[in-house]
């Protein structure tokens, strides 16, 4: 266990996704999803929504392979950069300083090859640019707030908890069954429901980059905007209600695949005996309180992850019970009321 102490992780800040083609990235996260550029070349684009005034939240890189080159937290104080370094360095995994600029718009930081395989940037200095907050000459119907989280795909949820809680991020609300697996939790450092969360399954890969907005007509503006363009084949799964977090939420797909959700209305977290709340991975309002089905592909995809090289993650497969498996499929048709065996099963019983 580590003598030295964790870096005081503020929130989940921005992440580094590599595109295949950045003028159809664009016209997605620019064109769609309304986000702000902040700067863009041949190379990069660098986007950030209404309510942030850091240089940005989101870089799309143009590469050849689609992947995640980073998710980055930010930091309390520029000595936590340093201290985060030393974290690392007893953790005896790699670590890169990287000076002022090496990301345009943020300070020195450190980006390390994390213990679940995830290249992880800590930073604190970053330029501050305009905070659009009050721009409603600019904000569409389905203006987005700012980032809200980060989940990613690790086989071994409980170890990735654990990992997380020695950072100083609490768990939530979490999934788990009768036997005690479990199979996926959310953890936060900022008083919301969740900077991180924990899916279940092969890993390391990234499941989803979530954006904020206030209402959910936003949320169902995006839909309508996407409708008009023929382009509904990016909404994946929603709009629909969670159960988990009890946010109102929209997964959509970006041209190269990578999972953004649209996310609204979760609650606060911030009282030290926050309650955990724990589903039973058999409830069918765990992942959607209307009980609606979660689609095969939300289960299955996720996107690739780069190592500080910039070479793809090898995968490790997860050993205990995988969640689509378990819930919808041969036994585990997932129930309504836990005490009503006969009926409210919305899938296995069609004829
Ligand atoms: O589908 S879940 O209700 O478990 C859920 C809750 C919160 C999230 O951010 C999410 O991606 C998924
Ligand atoms: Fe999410």
């Amino acid at each position: 266990m580590n003598t030295t102490p964790p870096p005081d992780i503020i929130r989940s800040a921005y992440a580094e996704l590599i595109v295949s083609d950045l003028a159809a990235s664009r016209a997605f996260y620019v064109g769609v999803l309304g986000l702000v550029v902040t700067f863009e070349d041949d190379d990069a684009i660098y986007l950030r929504a209404f309510e942030e005034y850091l240089h940005h939240s989101l870089v799309l890189r143009r590469g050849p392979v689609p992947a995640l080159a980073a998710l980055a937290y930010r930091v309390r104080s520029a000595a936590d950069v340093e201290t985060a370094a030393d974290y690392y360095e007893e953790l005896g995994v790699r670590v890169e300083r990287r000076a002022p600029g090496a990301t345009r718009g943020i300070g020195a930081a450190v980006r390390v090859a994390d213990p679940l395989g995830f290249p992880i940037e800590f930073f604190y200095d970053a330029e501050h640019v305009e905070r659009m907050t009050r721009r409603y000459d600019v904000q569409g119907a389905g203006a987005i707030s700012r980032l809200d989280h980060f989940n990613i795909v690790t086989p071994d949820v409980p170890a990735a908890r654990d990992y997380y809680a020695r950072l100083g991020f609490r768990v939530s609300e979490d999934i788990q069954d009768d036997d005690g697996v479990v199979y996926a939790a959310w953890m936060f450092r900022k008083a919301t429901v969740h900077d991180i969360a924990l899916t279940g399954g092969a890993g390391p890969r990234l499941h989803h980059i979530a954006f904020a907005t206030h209402e959910r007509s936003q949320i169902l503006h995006i839909c309508d905007h996407l409708g008009t363009l023929r382009e509904s084949d990016r909404i994946e799964r929603g709009p629909g209600r969670h159960g988990v977090s009890n946010a109102f939420y929209l997964y959509l797909l970006d041209p190269d695949g990578h999972r953004i959700e649209i996310y609204t209305h979760d609650y606060y977290t911030g009282d030290p005996d926050n309650p955990v709340v724990t589903w039973d991975v058999h409830d069918n309002q765990r992942r959607d309180w209307w009980g609606n089905p979660v689609v095969p592909s939300w289960y299955a995809n996720a996107s690739t992850v780069l190592d500080l090289d910039a070479h793809p993650m090898a995968l490790t497969e997860r050993t205990e019970a995988a969640e689509s498996d378990v819930t919808i499929g041969a036994d585990g048709f997932s129930y309504t009321r836990r005490d009503d065996a006969e009926t409210g099963f919305k899938l296995g019983t069609q004829v």
